[in-house]
């Protein structure tokens, strides 16, 4: 069996973060493992309230997991402050995981912010290099290039611009695009691009789909795929997974992680 580990953040309703990514890791037949950076208090409508975990306690459950199951491949996404990604950055150099996949989680589905402003620096500095994948949206990639970003064109020449930070491939996902198309743009450097488009879902239930997706690579690069594959199967999962989704409390539901069945 091949073993996973995600470093996030919990969501008490179980859409997004931590939750998510042990439902993903399970459903792709993957051994799950979590290093919970901050504890949210969050449903479908929103985030009631965010407590951090101390560093000490982060980097104690690094070296608990690193230390005895040793992950194939791991996934970061909400690390919430500038001394969380200092502490993460500092466990990451010392065990040397081989493939990480990084979604930089800033802002919640409900408008809650999950990534301190100061941190953003940090993030750029210290784990993007790290990376063999970064996942941001469209607002996240904004955010790193420090430009907007309106079209598929656009998004490639932010790939490419976030590639030179240090992390060897990029996916833009265009899911928050305009029109009826979600368009995710992988750069796999030089001019090697790779297109996903998919029909826009109609749907509320997109509460944690980019943890679900940066979790479904994060498993099918343990699994021994390599980048272009692991993406082109997560793309199917997560689509799967939104369209075959039961509305679930008030707002913006989850998605389904029964929806491929065991293994992929
Ligand atoms: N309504 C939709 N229909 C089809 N695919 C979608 C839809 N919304 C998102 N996706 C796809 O889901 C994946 C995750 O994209 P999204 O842009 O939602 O990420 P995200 O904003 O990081 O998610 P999150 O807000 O959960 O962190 C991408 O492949 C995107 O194209
Ligand atoms: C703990 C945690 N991690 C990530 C997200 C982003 O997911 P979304 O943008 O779908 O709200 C979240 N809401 N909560």
């Amino acid at each position: 069996m091949k073993l996973a580990l995600t470093i996030a953040g919990s969501d008490s309703g179980g859409g997004a973060g931590i939750q998510a990514d042990l439902k993903t890791f399970f459903s792709h037949g993957v051994y799950g493992m979590s290093v919970i950076t901050s504890v949210t208090a969050q449903n479908t409508l929103g985030v009631l309230g965010v407590q951090n975990i101390s560093e000490d306690m982060v980097y104690l459950q690094m070296k608990a997991v690193f230390e005895d199951l040793f992950p194939d491949a791991v996934k970061i996404g909400m690390v919430s402050t500038k001394e969380i990604t200092e502490v993460i950055s500092k466990g990451l150099e010392e065990y040397k995981p081989g493939k990480i996949v990084l979604d930089p989680v800033m802002v919640s589905k409900s408008a809650h912010r999950l990534l301190e402003k100061e941190a953003i620096k940090t993030l750029i500095e210290k784990l993007v290099p790290k990376a063999l994948i970064i996942t941001p949206n469209r607002e996240e990639a904004e955010v790193i290039v420090e430009r907007k970003i309106q079209n598929v064109e656009e998004m490639k020449k932010a790939a490419k611009d976030i590639a030179k930070l240090g992390c060897r491939t990029v996916l833009i996902k265009g899911g928050h695009l305009e029109g009826n198309k979600a368009v995710d743009v992988l750069y796999l450097g030089e001019d090697n691009y790779v297109f996903f488009e998919e029909e826009k879902i109609n749907t509320k239930n997109t509460h944690g789909t980019g943890c679900t997706f940066s979790a479904a690579i994060c498993a099918n690069l343990a699994k021994g795929m390599d980048v272009k594959k692991a993406v082109a199967y997560a793309k199917l999962y997560i689509t799967r997974a939104i369209e075959t989704s039961e509305d679930m409390g008030r707002g913006w539901g989850p998605v389904n992680h029964f929806c491929i069945g065991f293994n992929n």
